[in-house]
């Protein structure tokens, strides 16, 4: 018995069923695409591109999105630094789930700060959490502006908008970094493909 977090006399049970036997049912290894970067790099945009792609190629796989997750799992929350910690904590738990099923899952956030990061790849072992960081540049994505938030962020009318007042701490290790090539953005098809490499290359496409 052990005491975890608040509650106490906790004890694990498994199941004979496992990760190792739902891989071999999918034919694919279940592990974490983490997708960091600033609103408007195009994290959505991979997410669902690679999805796609996955999935017309046979495999299972399921987007988080942060925008998705703030309309249940995480309604609660705000954008404040430690509502994020939060945020970030619950989605990484969610896609560790996820992984253990077998799925490939893509989670679609911009976790702006590396501590919480590293704590969602800490409870994946095995290599089995894999971070794209969108490394694209904040004019980029402020002059895209799809929703109009950089507007309204600066002209004050949103307060602690990530890359104008509040802070994004870019990645250091990241599996993959998606950036400008001669000055342009790749095409979401070409971005999506170099994560596929990567998959294919390093054998999660097969159980
Ligand atoms: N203050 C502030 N800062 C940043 N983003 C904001 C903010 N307010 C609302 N939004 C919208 O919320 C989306 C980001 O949600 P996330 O859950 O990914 O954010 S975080 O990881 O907790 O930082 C983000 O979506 P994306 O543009 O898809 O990144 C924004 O549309
Ligand atoms: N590779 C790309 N080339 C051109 N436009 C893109 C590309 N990726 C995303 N976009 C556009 O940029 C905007 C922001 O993309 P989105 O995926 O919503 O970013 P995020 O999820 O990081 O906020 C959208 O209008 C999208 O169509």
């Amino acid at each position: 018995m052990s005491n975890i977090g608040k509650s106490t006399n906790i004890l694990w049970h498994d199941c004979p069923i496992g990760q190792t036997e739902r891989q071999k049912l999918l034919g694919q290894k279940g592990c974490v695409i983490w997708i960091t970067g600033l609103s408007g790099s195009g994290k959505s945009t991979v997410a669902c591109a690679l999805s796609r792609e996955l999935h017309y190629r046979g495999h299972h796989t399921y987007v988080l999105d942060g925008d998705n997750l703030r309309h249940g799992l995480n309604r609660d929350l705000s954008f404040k630094a430690e509502d994020r910690t939060e945020n970030i904590r619950r989605v990484g738990e969610v896609a560790k789930l996820f992984a253990d099923a077998g799925t490939i899952c893509i989670a679609s956030l911009i976790s702006p700060y590396r501590r919480d990061r590293d704590a969602c790849r800490a409870l994946l072992p095995d290599s089995r959490f894999i971070e794209v960081f969108m490394d694209l540049p904040l004019e980029l994505c402020e002059a895209r502006d799809p929703k109009g938030l950089y507007k309204l962020a600066r002209t004050g009318k949103i307060k602690g908008f990530t890359g104008v007042d509040d802070p994004y701490e870019s990645p250091v290790n990241s599996e993959i970094v998606i950036k400008m090539e001669g000055g342009e953005c790749p095409s979401p098809k070409a971005m999506a493909q170099q994560v596929l490499s990567y998959l294919e290359k390093n054998g999660y496409l097969q159980a």
